[in-house]
This record gives C-alpha cells, structure tokens and sequence, in this order.
C-alpha cells in the first residue's frame, strides 16, 4: 500500500474523524495548533452574543445574570476531566507567565525556608525560566537548572520546589510527570508543571499522579483563541496553604465587602487575582465545546498515530540524513508534536508555508510541526511530509 492509500484508510478508520468539522479550516495542512489552536466553529456566534446582548443589552447585570463572574471556576472545572482533576482545584485567568508566577512562589511559599534550591528544567520555555529567577530572588532562594534526564536525582534535601515543562516545547519530548513528581515527593519537594503542549494533546492525570500545582494555556491543544485566558491548578488539600503572590480583590472570601484587610477566598477562586477578561474567557468557554464526548485517551492515540506516520512518511519521502528528527521515537517520550532539525530551517519553513503547510520555525534550525488529533487528519500528514520533499529537493 503506498503512501497516500495509507493515509486514505488511516482517516476511515479514525473515531475523531467527525470533529474536524466542528472547526474553521480551508484547504491548508495546519500543523501550527501547538502555538495557536484552529477556531471552533461555535466562537464567532457566541462571540456575537456575547458583545451583543450580555454586553450591549444586559451591561453590568451580566457580571451575575450571564455568570460573568463565575466564569474562573465554572471554565476551569470544564478543562479538569482533560487533565486528570476532580471539580473545585482549577481556575483560569492571566496569562501562562502570570499563573507560573503564582503557582511557584506559592509552591516556595510551603516549603521549609531552609530549602534553599528551585529547580527548573534547563531546557524549560524562557518565560518558566525568567519566572523561577525573580519568584528564587523574592523567596530568598536560587536557582538551579538541571538536565531533565537528571532531573529525578536532582531534587534533595535543598529542594524547595521545582517548575518543569510536562512536554518540551522545542523537541517535543514528554517528561515523566508520574515519576518525577514521586521523585520530588519523596525528597520532601513540590513540584509545578507547565502543561502548555500537554493540556488537550495527551492524559496528564493530575489527580491520580498526586501533583501539587500546575499551569498551562488554553490556545494551544484548547483552541481558546490568540491570548486566552491560562489555568491553574492548586490540589485541593494545598488550597489551605496557598499563599499567593497576586492577591487581588478577586481572590477576596468577600470581594465586594471591601475591606481594607485581605482574607483569601477558599478553593480555587485563590487563584485569581484581578477582573477576568470576560471576552477572551467566554470564547475559550464556547471553544471547549468541542470536547464534550472526547476522551482524552482516543486523542492520544491518534496523537502518537499521526506523529508515527508522519515520521515514516518522512523516512519515505526525503533523502536520508537531510533532516533528523529531535522528537523521541518512544511513544512514552513523545509529546504532540515532530521537530526536524534540518539546514536552512528558516527558509524551508517559509517555502512550506507559501505551499500550504504551516508549521513553525525554531531558531536555530529547528522545523516544528504540531498535531492536533481534533482537526489533523493522516492526508494533512501524508501531504506535509510530501511537500517538505519537494521543498528540499529544490533547494
Ligand atoms: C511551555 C510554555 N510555557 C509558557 C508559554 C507562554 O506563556 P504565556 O501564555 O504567558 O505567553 C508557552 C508558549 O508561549 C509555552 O510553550
Ligand atoms: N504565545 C505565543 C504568542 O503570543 C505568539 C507567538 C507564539 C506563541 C507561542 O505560544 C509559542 C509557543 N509557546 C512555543 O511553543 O513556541
């Protein structure tokens, strides 16, 4: 069977195969959806409704008729089932940054001062890295950044919380959040994760795996839109405990008491700190729509699918030795995504774009493309890894 035939009855056979149409495509092969998610089709209209009506008609009566201001926990407890975490423990608002801020310092904030070490992945997206500084500076602590593969033996007595990337936004390779977070545990530490190319690609359990706080984003595998709002994820028995940096009047046990002195809500609303951006919120909340009825498993399974057929399609079609893939081989190590290191990325990158298949570029050479399962279908990969052949060969 070649190649094409191949992807043609990949696709028949593929239980998601429906929920491509839930989203707004044309006849591009978007593998873009781990830096900015496809719009579901169901936005624009409840955008409209939104601004129309809740906003336009209703006003300020819409902070509790239309559950405006409910809306932190009420979208957060609609993203817990695709993460692994019972009702209660998530909150969204802020950006990703912001909530990293939170929940680390938070995690500092329970730990012994004697613990004087925050350990970060070394190869952590720069945003987690720059956080874990100023959060190390403010909690009198420091920084060490460790290899992942060292990771497990790097946190000891000194460890007084650790910030890890759950999947490697640059290689795609999937950390062993069960295991280092037992390894952390076991050493007396907390750990956050940074699920942001994890959260909607693959089961995070975060629940069943005892994690102590996580964050990640919405507008990746969420397709919450440009910008939209992050979560936070504290356990429900740290609750009591977390301290947060951000406390603002939202996160108040009595927001429009007023008061002078500040006394944190219980639960999640802790979390939040200022008034959430409503617009961006209720289109992450219409976009998680399509999700009802998925499970996370089937998605995985056709995530780890497509990243495998991709990649023979890439041995198949191009010169060996032209590009070398840096995702890992093992499904257990690999995340949602296939980057290929290859000469000239850049520039292949741009070429492949101007032919309809849109991945993105890491400098310095490093080409990325992204797996949604809700919306990428076995052709999209057959026809990318096809028009990156021909890209190659032309150059
Ligand atoms: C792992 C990771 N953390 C954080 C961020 C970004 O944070 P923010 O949403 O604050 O821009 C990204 C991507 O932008 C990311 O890939
Ligand atoms: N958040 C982004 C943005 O505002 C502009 C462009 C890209 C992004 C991204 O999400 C980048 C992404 N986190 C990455 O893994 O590279």
């Amino acid at each position: 069977m070649n190649l094409p035939e191949k992807a043609r009855k990949l696709d028949e056979a593929d239980v998601l195969r429906a929920k491509r149409a839930d989203f707004v495509l044309d006849d591009t092969v978007y593998l873009d959806g781990n830096s900015l998610g496809a719009l579901p089709a169901a936005v624009p209209g409840r955008m409209a409704d939104v601004v129309a009506r809740e906003w336009g008609r209703l006003r300020i009566r819409s902070w509790t008729e239309s559950g405006w201001w409910t809306s932190p926990e009420r979208i957060g407890d609609r993203i817990a089932p695709l993460v692994g975490a019972a009702p209660g423990q998530i909150v969204v608002g802020d950006s990703t940054s912001v909530n990293v801020f939170k929940a680390l310092v938070g995690a500092a904030r329970m730990a012994h001062a004697e613990r004087d070490e925050i350990v970060v992945d070394a190869t952590t997206f720069p945003t987690d890295g720059y956080i874990a500084e100023s959060a190390a500076r403010m909690t009198g602590r420091r920084v060490v950044a460790v290899d992942p593969s060292e990771l497990r033996t790097a946190f000891g007595p000194r460890t007084a919380a650790a910030l890890v990337n759950h999947v490697d936004y640059r290689s795609g390779r999937l950390h062993d959040l069960p295991g280092l977070t037992a390894a952390a545990h076991a050493a007396g530490a907390l750990v956050v994760w940074d699920l942001c190319h994890s959260a909607g690609a693959l089961p995070v359990g975060l629940d069943a795996h005892g994690v102590d706080l996580a964050v990640g984003c919405t507008y990746k595998y969420l397709n919450g839109g440009p910008g939209s709002p992050a979560f936070l994820y504290v356990r429900e028995d740290l609750q009591p405990r977390f301290d947060s940096p951000l406390p603002g009047w939202n996160s108040h046990r009595d927001p429009f008491g007023m008061s002078p002195r500040y006394e944190a809500a219980d639960g999640a609303p802790r979390g939040r700190v200022g008034t959430p951006d409503i617009l961006s919120m209720l289109a992450l909340e219409a976009a998680l729509e399509v999700w009802d009825e998925v499970p996370i498993e089937a998605v995985r399974d056709k995530s780890l699918a497509l990243t495998d057929f991709f990649l023979e399609c890439v041995t198949a079609y191009l010169p060996a030795g032209r590009v070398e893939s840096i995702t890992p081989v093992p499904h257990a190590e690999r995340g949602s995504q296939v980057a290929l290191r290859c000469a000239d990325a850049g520039e292949v990158m741009d070429a492949l774009i101007a032919r309809g298949v849109v991945g993105d570029y890491r400098r310095p050479d490093v080409l990325r493309f992204g797996f949604t399962p809700l919306y990428v279908s076995f052709a999209d990969a057959e026809r990318a890894a096809r028009v990156l052949a021909e890209v190659i060969s032309t150059r």
